[in-house]
Parts: structure tokens; sequence; C-alpha cells
């Protein structure tokens, strides 16, 4: 892997001039926990625009570090990490990075249209503006007739779309989703898969990074695959699915979609 990340800020230094063309620039990325975790290790990576990146890899590797250190929720004790082409903290304030997380993290007792437009409300945009963009997003999700409803009235599978209509709504560059679909039976989480792929395929600007355990779910959604080692997590292999977009259930079924999954299921267990 090329990396000519010399712009990339060492860790704890302030923001350097952007790397242009790369929304995430990860280079000898280390992290070490207070109480002397070694959670990652060695970590190189690139991911451009558009990109579709699934990370599969043995509970406790390190993938949410990774996400959590990209996000600026956590720092890295070592190496050179570069997110939107500035360091980890002056991107989280650019507004351009969304999270999803396994559980939906709505507000019980707040109306579908207030649960999605929260991010806009926090920054002030103007309540028209907001139910505009409220209701593009809910019905990008399917959604659009469950506005004035109330989290508890929704199945977990619509919770999980109204956790990623909020995360649009803000136009991310950067979308971060921490196994989203975990908690979901199949046929939801399938659906959700589709869903998901339409959405980003509208906005090929948007690149996001999918955490899942679920090899099937990596090798359809993926423009490549980060498959991680046991922790200290470290890259074992980035595998390529050069499948076209739209990807149907006709390639569910295929045998090139088996080829797929055998590769990533194979790597991670070396
Ligand atoms: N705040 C923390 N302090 C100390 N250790 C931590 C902290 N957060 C995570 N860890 C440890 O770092 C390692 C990596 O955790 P992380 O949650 O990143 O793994 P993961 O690959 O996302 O796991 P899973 O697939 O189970 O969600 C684990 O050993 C975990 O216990």
């Amino acid at each position: 892997m090329s990396s000519s990340l010399a712009a990339i800020p060492s860790a704890g230094e302030e923001a350097g001039s952007g790397a242009s063309g790369l929304l995430v620039g990860m280079e000898q990325i280390g992290k070490i926990y207070p109480n002397g975790t070694v959670a990652v290790q060695n970590v190189n990576l690139r991911v451009g625009e558009g990109e579709f990146l699934c990370f599969v890899g043995p509970s406790g590797c390190g993938k949410s570090t990774i996400f959590n250190m990209i996000a600026g929720l956590t720092g890295h004790t070592s190496g050179r990490l570069s997110v939107l082409g500035t360091t980890p903290k002056e991107a989280r304030k650019m507004n351009e990075i969304a999270f999803v997380f396994q559980e939906h993290t709505l507000l019980p007792w707040s109306k579908l249209i207030d649960n999605v437009t929260m991010p806009l409300t926090l920054r002030g945009v103007p309540k028209k503006e907001r139910i505009r963009e409220g209701e593009r997003v809910l019905e990008l999700v399917g959604l659009k007739d469950y506005l004035k409803v109330l989290p508890r009235q929704l199945s977990g599978g619509m919770k999980m779309r109204v956790s990623i209509a909020r995360a649009l709504i803000s136009r991310p560059k950067l979308l971060l989703m921490d196994e989203p679909f975990g908690a979901l039976d199949e046929i939801t989480r399938q659906s959700l898969q589709d869903e998901l792929l339409n959405i980003w395929r509208q906005d090929r600007k948007m690149t996001v990074l999918f955490i899942t355990h679920n090899v099937f779910e990596a090798a359809f959604l993926s423009t490549r695959v980060v498959v991680m080692t046991p922790r200290p997590g470290k890259i074992a292999d980035i595998l390529e699915i050069p499948t076209p977009f739209p990807r149907s259930d006709d390639y569910r079924s295929s045998p090139e979609f088996g080829r797929h999954v055998h590769a990533v299921s194979e790597t991670l267990k070396h």
C-alpha cells in the first residue's frame, strides 16, 4: 500500500495541511488505553471519497477503537491520522462525520421528525429548513408517513431506519456505522442492506465505514473489506470486492458472492 502521508499530523499534533482526495489516512496507527491495553497496532489504511469499507475481525480486535479515533472521540497514541484532510478533532467540528450504532439512541419522548432533526436543532438551523431536511431523510429511509410517531411505536428495523435518517440529515462526507444491523433478523437486515446501498449510490461522494461480524454482509456491501487480526488489532488483509453496483438478490445467490464470502472467511482464520 502506498503511503505518502507527509501532510498527516502525528499523534497529539495540531491540524496540518490536508491530503487532497484522501478521506481517512492512517499511517502506523496505534492505540494503547491508559490501563495498558494495546487495542490497535501498526494500522495503515487510506480511504478515498465514495468508498464503502467493511471492517471484520474477532471481538475485541479494536474495530470500534479505530472508529472512535477517526471520529475524534479518543486519541491515537502513535502514528499519523488524517480525517477529511485535518486532525480528527478538527474534522469533528466540521459536522461532516456521522455515526450510527447498533443501539438506536433515539429520544423516546420525541416524535420521529424531532428525533431526526436533532442535529440541526443543536446547530440552530431554522425550523422550516429543519422540517424540509427531516422530511427528505425520512423519505429516503421509507418513513415519510411516520413524522409524528414516537420511537416506541416502531419495530427494531424501523428504529434503525430513523437512526440512519438522523445520521444522513447533515449530508455527511463520512458515515461511520458500528454494527448497525447486528440486532436485526435476517430479512430486515437484508432489506436495510439494500436500502443503505441505494442511499449510498445516490450520493457517491459519501464514504461509508461499516463494522460487521457477518462475512455475508461484508461481501454484499463493500467495495473493500478490511480484515483484522485478534487483539492487538492489525490489518490482516484488505480484500477488493469488485462486483459492480447495483447488487441485487441475484448477487447474493451467485458463485461470485460465494467466492468473496469464502475469501473473507479464510482471511479471518489466519
Ligand atoms: N476505554 C477503554 N479502556 C480500556 N480498554 C478499552 C477501552 N475501550 C476498549 N478497550 C479494549 O480495547 C480492545 C478493543 O476494543 P474494541 O471495542 O475497539 O474492539 P471491537 O473489535 O470493536 O470489539 P467488538 O467486536 O466486541 O465490538 C478490547 O480489549 C477492549 O476491552
